[in-house]
């Protein structure tokens, strides 16, 4: 009898994923598995290949402690929820699915421009009911609503998702500037539905001066140490500038945000990452002038099947020759 290799997908796979590991002879777990009984679950069921998202850490105790595993993989870009070098030193393949999600992520940037400059996230919350008559107010104050259009976008990080935010923003009639550590230059492709495409030539500014000349800032930074947006940062901001963070939490310091927007300073921000996750600080929860989402960046049917269909792959490419 041929014993099939076992993938534990901890926090879901697409169907494209799991057919095409079953198609490659893997036997695919999708059990999900709490965070303090995986390093059992993976030695009591012989578990190959662990794949996550951004739920399921795999840290030092798990690589450490479970000698079965070959592989650890990533539905997504950012590592942060796995010791990645710790694992690469200890022999264990990790993989990830870098340029998966872009689209989708740079989709929800303008899902939550479009929210802020429309006031979405506080009139959904305040439709009149019948009889309501203490509406008219603040349907004025709806009613001061702003165009994307002629506006200019700062990207902070030009990397995959900065540069698909920029294609869609030019789209749009928008003004594109961008900072990063370390891109110097871009030329970014802006494909039409038709098949028609242009190539727009970037060349990126210093940080401080995205900040200056900004009507909104969206980022597209790694997780890192310390915050790349704090209260000096916003200083520097325009009066009225949009935030948008789809990137990671820890990259604004929340209070300096919360200030920010009571001041006036930001008019709006859009989160989908924050410091607390996955239940953020009340006062983010509750600020009228912040538009919510639960860390959905990648989360749309194509990228999910994108990003299962290419962890597949690269599993079994990766223990092709080691299958039993
Ligand atoms: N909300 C969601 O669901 C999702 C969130 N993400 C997040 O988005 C991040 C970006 O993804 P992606 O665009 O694919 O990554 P890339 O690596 O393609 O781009 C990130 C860019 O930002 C640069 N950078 C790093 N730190 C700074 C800084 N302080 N200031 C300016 N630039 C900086 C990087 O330089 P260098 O590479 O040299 O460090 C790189 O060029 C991911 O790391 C992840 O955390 C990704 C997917 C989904
Ligand atoms: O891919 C990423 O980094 C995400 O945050 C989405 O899971």
């Amino acid at each position: 009898m041929t014993i099939k290799m076992k993938v534990l997908a901890n926090d879901g796979i697409s169907k494209s994923g799991i057919k095409a590991l079953e198609k490659g002879g893997f036997e695919v777990i999708t059990t999900k598995v709490a965070q303090e009984q995986v390093a059992n679950y993976i030695n009591e069921h012989k578990v190959s290949v662990i794949l996550v998202r951004s739920a399921t850490k795999v840290r030092k105790d798990i690589i450490d402690n479970c000698p079965s595993l070959k592989i650890i993989g990533r539905g997504g870009v950012g590592m942060d929820n796995i010791d990645v070098d710790y694992a690469r030193e200890k022999g264990l393949h990790v993989i990830n699915t870098p340029a998966s999600s872009s689209e989708s992520v740079a989709e929800l940037v303008f899902a939550h421009l479009f929210t802020g400059v429309r006031f979405l996230q506080d009139s959904n919350r305040n439709m009149p009911l019948e009889g309501d008559t203490n509406f008219d107010g603040l349907k004025k104050a709806y009613a001061n609503g702003i165009e994307l259009r002629g506006k200019t976008l700062g990207i902070i990080g030009f990397g995959r998702i900065g540069q698909s935010v920029a294609k869609m923003a030019l789209g749009l009639g928008m003004k594109v500037i961008a900072a990063d550590k370390f891109v110097d230059n871009a030329e970014v492709k802006v494909d039409f539905y038709n098949g028609q495409f242009i190539n727009v030539e970037f060349i990126t500014e210093p940080m401080e001066d995205v900040f200056k000349h900004a009507d909104f800032i969206t980022l597209h930074v790694p997780a890192q140490e310390g915050y790349v947006i704090g209260k000096d940062e916003f200083l520097q901001m325009k009066d009225g500038v949009g935030i948008v963070n789809c990137a990671r939490g820890g990259v604004i310091d929340e209070v300096a945000l919360i200030e920010a927007l009571d001041s006036e300073k930001v008019l709006f921000a859009g989160l989908d990452v924050f410091e607390n996750e996955p239940t953020p600080e009340i006062q983010i929860l509750m600020h009228p002038k912040i538009s919510l989402t639960p860390h959905i960046g990648a989360a749309t049917l194509e990228a999910q099947d994108r990003i299962g269909t290419e962890l597949a792959e690269q599993v079994i490419s990766l223990l092709k020759a080691e299958k039993v």
